[in-house]
């Protein structure tokens, strides 16, 4: 079976502006995938070359073996997508929506009717089955836009940024929900910008900064890249001057020593192996501990360390005349994405 997501050197520029800059990725059949990366990372248009609304410029991208642009049919129908943008047909009531959505697809009506409610049903917004898109609430909407990803049955669920601005509830019955058809054997491709998300439930993670591949590791190889803190507090208190001269003589194991309050602060690659070192070079040195504590980095501080940005060098000010031409293809694909919808 080839993998679910297959790009090499992916690439696509908006006139100067490199959104995906010579992105290889794969994400194998039944993965729990993760795409994380600061705002403007490339996360979206990713997705969208993915399922056609964005055409490349450069390099490959196939789903299921099937390659995004000469085989469009048979990769688009093997996505469910829930898209950050609520772009849905607000002038039919939701089961209708749903069941157009399947009938694109090709699904007969009576089983698209089945199939509407049983998605439904499962989002848990089936009692709104016959109200309209407008009249749900911000929650009910992302429920269907998942109910909506779901009605075709995928074996690709591409959720961007399905917990945004949801309620805790909200986010935890998703949660539990595509961890269910992960197990069922959807391969799930995520993005996300809460790194708790990504850690509880994504195999691995695929980090982006400015459209290109930073990592690609699961959350607990990623923790261990990071270092750990080990704070401890000295009876006699500690100067800054001190620390600098401690930063010296600890340099073996230390790389940075610094100090807060009566508190020192020495950052090491492993802190619970190197903490006994430490107390005895510190106790060698005169000093009496009062207390310790090893606190571990966390995924959150390792990804902030991984996607600091570079200011970006492109500017978009010539890019005009190839945005204009960008734009006019990117309207006409997104008629097709559009007429799939099932938006008027
Ligand atoms: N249609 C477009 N025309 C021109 N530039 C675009 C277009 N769409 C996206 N971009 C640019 O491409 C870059 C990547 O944007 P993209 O939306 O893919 O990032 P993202 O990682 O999804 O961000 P976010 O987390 O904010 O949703 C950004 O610099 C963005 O401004």
């Amino acid at each position: 079976m080839p993998p679910a997501i297959e790009t090499v050197d992916l690439v696509k520029e908006y006139g100067d502006l490199r959104a995906l800059q010579e992105l290889s990725l794969t994400v194998e059949e039944g993965e729990f995938f993760g795409l994380l990366g600061p705002n403007g990372a490339g996360k979206t248009t990713f997705i969208n070359t993915l399922v056609g609304l964005v055409r490349k410029s450069g390099g490959e991208a196939r789903v299921f073996g099937h390659d995004v642009e000469t085989e469009y049919r048979q990769a688009r129908d093997a996505i469910g997508l829930a898209p950050q943008e609520f772009n849905v047909d607000r002038f039919f009531p939701i089961k209708e929506v749903l069941m157009h959505k399947a009938g694109y697809h090709g699904v007969p009506e009576d089983e698209a009717a089945e199939r509407a409610d049983e998605v439904l049903k499962r989002v848990g917004i089936y009692d709104k089955r016959d109200e309209r898109f407008d009249w749900l609430s911000g929650g009910m909407k992302r429920r269907l836009l998942l109910a909506r990803a779901l009605v075709t049955d995928p074996d690709l669920l591409i959720l961007d940024e399905p917990t945004a601005g949801v309620d805790v509830q909200l986010r935890h019955d998703l949660w539990e929900l595509v961890t269910e058809l992960n197990e069922e054997g959807t391969t799930i491709l995520l993005t996300t910008h809460y790194i708790e998300e990504a850690e509880r439930l994504c195999d691995r993670v695929a980090i982006m900064n400015e459209g290109r591949k930073v990592t690609v590791a699961t959350p607990d190889e990623l923790k261990e890249r990071g270092t750990d803190t080990i704070s401890v507090r000295l009876e006699s208190g500690v100067s800054a001057s001190a620390a600098a001269d401690l930063e010296t003589d600890l340099g073996a194991y230390a790389h940075e020593v610094t100090t807060s309050g009566e508190t020192l602060e020495v950052r090491v690659d492993d802190g619970g192996s190197t903490a006994p070192q430490l107390l005895n070079d510190l106790e060698a040195r005169g000093h009496e501990i009062a207390d310790l504590e090893i606190t571990r980095t966390s995924l959150e501080e390792i990804f902030v360390d991984l996607t600091r940005s570079e200011d970006r060098t492109v500017t978009r000010s010539s890019a005009s005349s190839a945005d204009e031409a960008d734009e006019a293809e990117e309207s006409q694909l997104s008629e097709r994405e559009r007429e799939q919808e099932g938006v008027a």
